[in-house]
């Protein structure tokens, strides 16, 4: 599942452990998070983004986050929003400059991003492993999703159920019973996967999956699955739940939305048939921002029924008005309309920074931090007996760790330290930013959940 990890059989926190003896000190040492950001490759990354900043005196004067100098916010709510990248402003900046100089759309600078909408596909593909061809910068997450279910959710009397798990974001359900129910079907048909028996209550597995396909999967029209699990962080094993999707004739999509600018992405060689994902949780393009879409290329000249519209014509005769469709072959033709140039905007200032890396080198620095993070918490966790739902094994999680706070009400405590990680239900889920959280935020956000547990406890 983990395609380029550059340690061989070592765990991160073996790779963490040998490290911190090289420098004579233990892994929850602070040297050791300085030692750490000092000799970070991708430190500079974070150089690009704007850092959360907020009025420093605002008292609590005890707790050293305070200090002068040091950065306010503890951000681990990446699955929410992430960080400015300082050109988002400049390029939006120039883009509302060129508008207020120019009155007419093909004038302006804006045009040129506009009509290269393609361009940004360019640079999107490799995010989730893709061919330029099969992605789409268009709409957000579930408008693309609904899109891609009329094509997708094809049922017959024998065919039409839709295999998704039982704990999907809430949107997926909503929309994919929307389609049962139009389309004449029950929304019971939904095949809900559980979580595996015995285990933790939320984890996933593979086999399981793999078991209900067999079962189900004569009956069933689609699977529609998320790439990484939004509660705990878990990869499920795309590849493999793919190649037993297609054995039993059924088709596959992933929501990519907690996945993208976190994992590795093969959606091509995995033969997956369609993903969608939004841009403004790990990818940092802005809230709401534009989100794509991936359709596989070998669904490129599909006669599936679609919504269609103007900027699914062919660029280079869109704009002779005929009412003559000549439709963009692949994802590109799924177009409804001229994308948001404020959005493309931003996703072109994001893309700079991911054109300063690759994802396999974020991936690599993602487990590392998030082994840091186990490190430290994982003493807290069991001083005060939280349940970890995050898969043990560093292969098959990504970029966040989430545990069970079961009747602590911790979450304004933590806030009015700043401290931003998202609170589900007991879910208590700290995203990792692979592009900008430093080793030091994340040993300062333990102290800070250390602190507010003992007041918990003690209260
Ligand atoms: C896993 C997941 N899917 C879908 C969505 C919805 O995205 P959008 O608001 O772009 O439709 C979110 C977050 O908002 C999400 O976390
Ligand atoms: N779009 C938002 C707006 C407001 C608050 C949260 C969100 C989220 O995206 C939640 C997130 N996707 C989650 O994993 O819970």
């Amino acid at each position: 599942m983990i395609e380029n990890w550059k340690y061989g059989k070592q765990t991160p926190e073996q790779i963490l452990k040998g490290l911190a003896a090289k420098i004579s000190v233990n892994v929850d040492d602070p040297r050791f998070y300085k030692f750490m950001d000092e000799n970070d490759d991708l430190a500079f990354l974070r150089n690009y983004y704007i850092t959360p900043e907020v009025a420093r005196n605002v008292g609590k004067e005890n707790s050293f986050i305070y200090e002068e100098g040091n950065e306010f916010y503890l951000d681990f709510a990446a699955q929410a929003l992430s960080w400015q990248p300082k050109r988002s402003k400049e390029l939006v900046g120039e883009l509302l400059d060129d508008w207020a100089r120019n009155s007419h759309l093909t004038y302006t600078q804006a045009s040129i991003n506009v009509f290269n909408d393609d361009k940004f596909a360019e640079k999107v593909c490799h995010l989730v492993g893709a061919h330029p061809d099969e992605v789409a910068i268009m709409n957000t997450l579930t408008v693309n999703l609904n899109f891609l279910l009329i094509s997708f959710y094809m049922p017959t009397a024998a065919k039409y159920k839709i295999i998704v798990e039982e704990d999907s974001f809430p949107t997926v359900i909503y929309a994919l019973q929307s389609h049962i129910s139009q389309r004449g079907y029950n929304p019971n048909d939904l095949v809900l996967l559980k979580p595996h028996e015995g285990g933790n209550g939320v984890q996933l597995n593979t086999q399981d999956i793999l078991e209900v396909i067999e079962r189900e999967g004569d009956a069933t029209a689609l699977i529609m699955l998320s790439g990484v699990q939004y509660l705990t962080g878990q990869i499920l094993d795309m590849r493999a739940i793919t190649e037993a999707a297609h054995a039993k004739g059924c088709m596959i999509g992933f929501d990519l939305a907690h996945a993208i600018g976190c994992i590795e992405i093969q959606l091509h060689d995995w033969d997956v048939d369609f993903a969608v994902w939004d841009a403004y949780k790990f990818i940092s393009c802005g809230p709401g921002c534009m989100g794509g879409a991936f359709m596989h290329e070998k669904h490129k000249d599909n006669d599936f029924p679609k919504l269609i519209g103007w900027w699914g014509h062919k660029a280079e005769t869109r704009f002779d008005f005929s009412n003559v469709l000549d439709l963009t072959p692949g994802i590109n033709g799924y177009r409804n309309s001229a994308p948001s140039t404020l959005s493309m905007a931003c996703i072109a200032a994001s893309l700079e920074i991911y054109e300063k890396t690759t994802i396999q080198a974020l991936r690599t620095r993602s487990i590392l931090l998030l082994g840091y993070l186990e490190d430290l918490i994982k003493p807290v966790v069991a001083v005060h007996n939280l349940e970890v739902v995050t898969p043990a094994n560093f292969a098959e999680r990504a970029s966040q760790y989430t545990y069970r706070v079961p009747d602590l009400n911790i979450d304004t405590e933590l806030a009015s330290r700043h401290v931003q990680c998202l609170f589900h239900h007991d879910f208590m889920r700290i995203a990792v930013n692979p592009a900008y959280i430093r080793y030091e935020k994340i040993f300062r956000v333990v102290q800070m959940i250390k602190e507010v547990l003992a007041i918990s406890a003690n209260g």
